[in-house]
């Protein structure tokens, strides 16, 4: 095994994301008869990226995207007041917090003065809900009225916004927008329904120039909100329960990055949306890892190596390298036991395998079995 090195280190955009998951009970009309209904029951929202965006041009991803410093102004403390404020805005106890592999060089926007802004629990919150409004049109608002603490049970969206163009443009313009809508509906960010889910580095792939360190929030919704795609970043959406999202790539309908494919089997584990709030409720605590996947090129294919697997290794160098092997994927196989890795034979077939016990309480995602017809 090689490895194969590309000099200077990435400029990583701190990003946030939501996995909108949302009860589900229309008609079935959108499932064709020849189909079985979904095994969960909930759906997941999916959103198509533009052909024209730079990084996963035409992917299928949950909305999300980067921190800006409107995100962490102290201007929020006078929204969230009187009832919440720092330091920790309701959000319960602080999660435990884990070493952390590896550590990264300071993100742009860590290396200005941080001094009176918010807290990363609640800015990373605020961001991934404006993605969600600029991108979707969803709105995750809760009114500042509202009794403190989290909901007992899955929320609601906000109702379609009177005049959603118009605000949404001056949001995407600049994000500031996005605390002066807050407060001309009287409402906060649902910061308390989003609840800790992962975080995911961007690979090093050779190309790839963009690079996030993304915190990947869940929020449970008890029936899907209807969504406006922005038809500029986002030309296009989904709500597919993971079965269906997985037959959805499999058939070449969507392409789902691997990181994503990896959460969405992930969330195959939990057959209803109760469960996966419960779940969701039940490791608040417990705390995240942040995952660099390492990339192995093999012979015929590419596996994405992730924390636990035995050719994984803790060594900061990989933050800037891959692996390489002359061998094939088969080869590579046959010769492991410890496996936390998702295979990639090609665009649209990845298998996932995992051998290690899961930390902090999380679920990984079962072993996907590849039909060899897919080959
Ligand atoms: C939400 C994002 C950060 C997008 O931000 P943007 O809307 O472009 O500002 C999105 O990048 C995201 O969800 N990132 C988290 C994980 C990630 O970076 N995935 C990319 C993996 S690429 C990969 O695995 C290599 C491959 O193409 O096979
Ligand atoms: N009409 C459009 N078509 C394609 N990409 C667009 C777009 N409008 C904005 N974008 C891109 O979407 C990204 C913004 O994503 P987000 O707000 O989710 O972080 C920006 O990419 P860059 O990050 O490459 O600048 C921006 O250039
Ligand atoms: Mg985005």
């Amino acid at each position: 095994m090689s490895s194969s090195l590309r000099p200077g280190p990435s400029r990583w955009r701190r990003a946030a994301s939501i996995v909108l998951a949302a009860g589900w009970s229309r008609p079935e009309t959108a499932t064709p008869p020849s189909r079985p209904p979904p095994a969960e029951g909930f759906r997941l929202l999916l959103l198509q990226r533009s052909p024209h965006q730079g990084f996963m041009p035409g992917a299928h991803v949950f909305s999300g995207g980067v921190l800006d410093a409107a995100d962490r102004s102290a201007d929020w403390l006078g929204l969230f007041a009187p009832h919440h404020g720092p330091p920790r805005f309701g959000l319960g106890p602080a999660p435990f917090s884990h070493t952390a592999f590896p550590s990264l060089p300071d993100a742009d926007d860590h290396k200005a003065d941080n001094t009176g802004t918010l807290p990363d629990d609640v800015a990373f919150r605020i961001c991934a809900v404006r993605e969600a409004f600029e991108e979707a049109g969803v709105l995750l608002l809760r009114p500042r009225t509202s009794p403190p603490g989290p909901a007992p049970g899955p929320g609601l969206a906000l109702e379609p916004l009177p005049g959603l163009v118009s605000w949404r443009d001056r949001v995407r313009q600049d994000p500031r927008h996005f605390l002066r809508l807050c407060a001309h509906l009287d409402c906060t960010p649902d910061i308390w329904a989003l609840h800790n889910w992962s975080a995911w580095l961007t690979p090093f792939l050779r190309g790839t120039t963009r690079r996030f360190d993304t915190a990947f929030f869940l929020c449970c919704l008890s029936e899907p909100p209807p969504v406006y795609p922005d038809l500029a970043e986002v030309v296009g959406y989904q709500w597919s329960s993971p079965s269906e999202a997985t037959e959805s790539f499999l058939s070449k309908e969507i392409w789902l990055p691997p990181p994503q494919f990896y959460e969405v089997r992930r969330l195959a584990n939990f057959a209803s949306l109760s469960d996966l709030h419960k779940f969701c409720l039940g490791r608040a605590l417990e705390g995240l890892e942040r995952w660099l996947p390492i990339i192995l090129l093999t012979a015929d294919g590419m596996v994405h190596l992730l924390p636990g697997d035995e050719l994984y290794l803790e060594d900061s160098d990989f933050l800037e390298n891959l692996m390489s092997t002359e061998k094939k994927t088969e080869e590579i196989m046959k010769e492991g036991k410890q496996f936390h890795r998702i295979v990639t034979y090609h665009r649209h077939l990845y298998d996932i395998h995992v051998t290690v016990q899961s930390k902090y309480k999380h679920v990984y995602p079962k072993n996907s079995v590849v039909r060899k017809s897919h080959l």
